[in-house]
């Protein structure tokens, strides 16, 4: 990339460099990172990102250094090359779907295809019969032909049920006729539809012998594979510029009276017989939604790798920055020499930061557990069985709800935390943190989620009866009985040390979960208060019970398994002492800051005393003394490499200065000359400084 400002080239940062404090901090470690890494990767994926990275690293098209200096339309074609090439490399290496995505994470990008890859493709997938997928998932995995996912409206997008697109059966001719009724019911912002798509999934109401079934899925082609133009009857643009994801057209759609094949409703659940238009009922009402579980559940996970993103980059600067010297504690140099001290020393970048990589690590393991547990429904559904999807349900949308605005807010503190150059594009946040805002809104709102996850949870309690048959297929709400049976208890701590016992960590969320259950269960069936006017405390009882989750997954995480059900990742944590040690530490103040920020509701159950609440702050602060000497290493553990990270702030070798001028040097503004005499008629001159 072209430099328009010669720099010179003698000067460097003044002692100690970058490099030399992350290495310092490197060797403080109490454990092997290589260890962590591979605990939390695993061999084959470790080997597999590696080869990975280093084809994406070398790959011009794919080549991230101007990405700071582009405007929409540029980032877009350059959004759209990014994501031909990556197809391209897909089939050269002959990459899996698992090598897929672990190339488009790192070239960490929304692109024109992506939701053909995150949205389309699932869904045939899910809800197709084999001959649907025949006909198109095969060419859709070629990429032949390009589709995205319609189900929002201008006028609904969180009420489903109150879409107004209409796909009417026509007997005579055995098809669908697709239409808008009204602008309200215009299709809006499907990602790739804008410009890019040739297919869309439409969720549109099925009308079958004058009865409305409800929204279903439906295959519609919507632009001419030869042309690119939409096709009769359809009307499509992108829906222009927005907070973020530029790099995506999502775009609006009309449809007037537009026909398609009877062939494509999509019908592994629900069909609709041929001439009768008899309606077949799928097996459950909401298997039609099934692509938002997914989504939601990929959604969890992928707020863990935010978070390590955010935290990875936040820790490593906060190394090498310096500001100060603290003069009762100065940081002294092998030579003896008195520097100013690393931010990261100060305690109060401490209590900012370090709670961010404990969510990462929290997140991570959570997101690994809901992952299985789709895996568990997908494998149980092929079979008949749907008993776990309303459970899988509640705990993805609550999750969901909780982990994104749990990376959202602490995208935005580890951006802080990184004073004005963390206001800079070249901090590595800007872009990330508008690309990542979407996910507290996108696939439901996070308050309306909240509700979908109480209510389940609410409705088991007003079954208690039959609540502990229930708890068995419920593996996420089991703990509710041990709490609601005894409601008097009070917690057992009487040390600040007695906050590390994960029995009572689970005791202190279970309680504070059931209290809150309780005490809506009693207004709405005792005081008949009605849902709208209990929806605060019914965003309460969704977050204290993944709260509960959360925490649960991480010890579990951390405790003793039976070799037998240990995959290779648990055996690297579970044979090394030191591992263990520094991840407990993690854990700990996973579960503890997060009581801290919910005090108020631990205290008001009655459960622990304000007491008890002073320790908690003391064992807190003595967490984040344990985690000081491992936090560099902790975030290095994440394995994120530059290449990803795109950040002067976060680079492995804390080239920090360095690398901010001679990004600088490159934005094209400085090579544009300007006439600034104010009473001049040219504004700008196009001509370009000499270029070095
Ligand atoms: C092959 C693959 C290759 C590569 C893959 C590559 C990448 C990886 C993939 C993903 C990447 C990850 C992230 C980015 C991807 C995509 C994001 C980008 C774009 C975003 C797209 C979108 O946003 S699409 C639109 C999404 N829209 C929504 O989410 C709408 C939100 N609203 C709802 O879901 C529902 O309407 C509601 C849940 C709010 C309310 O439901 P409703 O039916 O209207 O009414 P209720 O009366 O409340 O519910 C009735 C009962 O049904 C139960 N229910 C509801 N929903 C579900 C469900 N989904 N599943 C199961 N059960 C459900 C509900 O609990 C009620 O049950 P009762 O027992 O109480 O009756
Ligand atoms: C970047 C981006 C990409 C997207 N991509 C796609 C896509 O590819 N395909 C697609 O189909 N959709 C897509 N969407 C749409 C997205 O799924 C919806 O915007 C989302 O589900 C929220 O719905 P809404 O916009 O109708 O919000 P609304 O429901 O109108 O929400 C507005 C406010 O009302 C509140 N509210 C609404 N109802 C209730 C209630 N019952 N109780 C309490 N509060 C309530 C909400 O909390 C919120 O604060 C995308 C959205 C974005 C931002």
């Amino acid at each position: 990339m072209t430099s328009y400002i010669k720099i010179p080239s003698h000067l460097t940062p003044s002692d100690p460099q970058g490099s030399e404090l992350l290495a310092r901090e490197r060797s403080k470690a109490t454990f092997d990172v290589n260890e962590l890494t591979l605990a939390l990767y695993g061999s084959e994926e470790l080997s597999r990102f590696k080869k990975i990275l280093k084809i994406l690293e070398s790959d011009p098209i794919l080549d991230k250094s101007n990405i700071y200096y582009m405007g929409r339309t540029e980032l877009f074609k350059y959004a759209l090359r990014k994501d031909k090439r990556i197809i391209q490399l897909a089939a050269t290496h002959k990459w899996n779907v698992d090598e897929f995505k672990i190339a488009s994470r790192l070239v960490d990008m929304s692109g024109p295809y992506s939701i053909h890859q995150s949205m389309f493709l699932p869904t045939i997938l899910g809800q197709g019969t084999e001959e649907q997928k025949r006909k198109f998932l095969n060419p859709a995995i070629r990429h032949e032909i390009i589709g995205c996912y319609a189900q929002t409206e201008l006028g609904h997008g969180s009420n489903v049920q109150g879409l107004e697109t209409t796909s009417t059966y026509i007997p005579e001719t055995d098809e669908f006729e697709i239409h808008t009724p009204h602008l309200t019911a215009a299709k809006w912002w499907a990602g790739g539809l804008g410009r890019t798509a040739n297919h869309s999934v439409v969720m549109a109401r099925l009308i079958t012998n004058g009865q409305d079934k409800g929204p279903h899925p439906f295959i519609v082609q919507i632009r001419d594979l030869t042309t690119h133009e939409p096709l009769p009857g359809i009307t499509i643009g992108d829906i222009g510029p927005k907070f973020g994801f530029n790099t995506t057209d999502n775009g609006f759609m009309l449809f007037d009276h537009v026909r398609i094949p009877r062939f494509n409703m999509l019908s592994k659940f629900s069909k609709v017989t041929k001439g009768t238009g008899e309606y077949k009922n799928p097996p459950n009402e909401k298997l039609s939604y099934g692509t938002m579980v997914f989504v939601r559940s990929v959604i969890i996970f992928n707020a863990g790798l935010a978070l390590a993103r955010a935290a990875t980059i936040s820790v490593r600067y906060s190394a090498v920055r310096r500001q100060f010297v603290d003069k009762e504690n100065p940081m002294i140099l092998p030579n003896g020499q008195v520097v100013e001290t690393a931010v990261l020393d100060y305690t109060m970048q401490q209590y900012r930061l370090f709670p961010v990589i404990a969510q990462a690590y929290a997140i991570y393991f959570t997101g690994e557990i809901i992952t299985n547990l789709y895996k568990q429904y997908i494998d149980q559904s092929s079979r008949g069985d749907f008993s776990l999807l309303a459970d899988l349900h509640a705990s993805t949308s609550g999750l969901k709800s909780l982990t994104s605005d749990i990376a959202v807010d602490s995208i935005e503190d580890c951006r802080r935390s990184c004073g004005g150059h963390g206001y800079s594009n070249f901090s590595g946040f800007t872009r990330f943190y508008q690309d990542y805002l979407p996910n507290t809104t996108w696939e439901g709102d996070n308050y309306i989620l909240t509700q979908q996850t109480a209510r389940y949870i609410i409705h088991s309690k007003q079954q208690s009866e039959e609540f502990s048959l229930r708890s068995n297929e419920s593996p996420t709400i089991f703990y509710m009985l041990r709490y609601l049976s005894n409601p008097s208890q009070k917690c057992t701590v009487i040390s600040p040390s007695d906050f590390k016992n994960p029995e009572v960590q689970l005791a202190i969320y279970g309680y504070r979960a059931a209290y809150l259950i309780a005490r809506a269960v009693d207004q709405i069936d005792n005081h008949k208060k009605s849902w709208n006017s209990m929806l605060v405390e019914i965003n309460r009882i969704s977050r204290a019970h993944c709260q509960y989750i959360l925490v649960h997954n991480f010890i579990l995480t951390l405790q003793p398994q039976t070799s037998d059900s240990m995959n290779e990742k648990r055996r690297i944590l579970h044979n090394s002492p030191s591992l263990k040690t520094v991840l407990t530490s993690v854990c700990n103040l996973f579960a503890l800051h997060t009581m801290e920020k919910n005090l108020s509701e631990f205290l008001e159950s009655g459960y622990l005393s304000p007491k008890q609440s002073e320790m908690l702050r003391v064992q807190i602060s003595e967490s984040l003394n344990e985690i000081r000497p491992n936090a560099v290493a902790l975030v290095d553990a994440f394995y994120l490499p530059d290449y990803l990270l795109n950040s002067a702030l976060g680079r492995y070798d804390g080239k920090v200065y360095e690398t901010m001028i001679e990004w600088a040097s490159k934005e094209p503004l400085n090579g544009i000359t300007l006439d600034i005499n104010p009473y001049s008629e040219k504004l700008f001159r196009n001509d370009v400084k000499a270029k070095i």
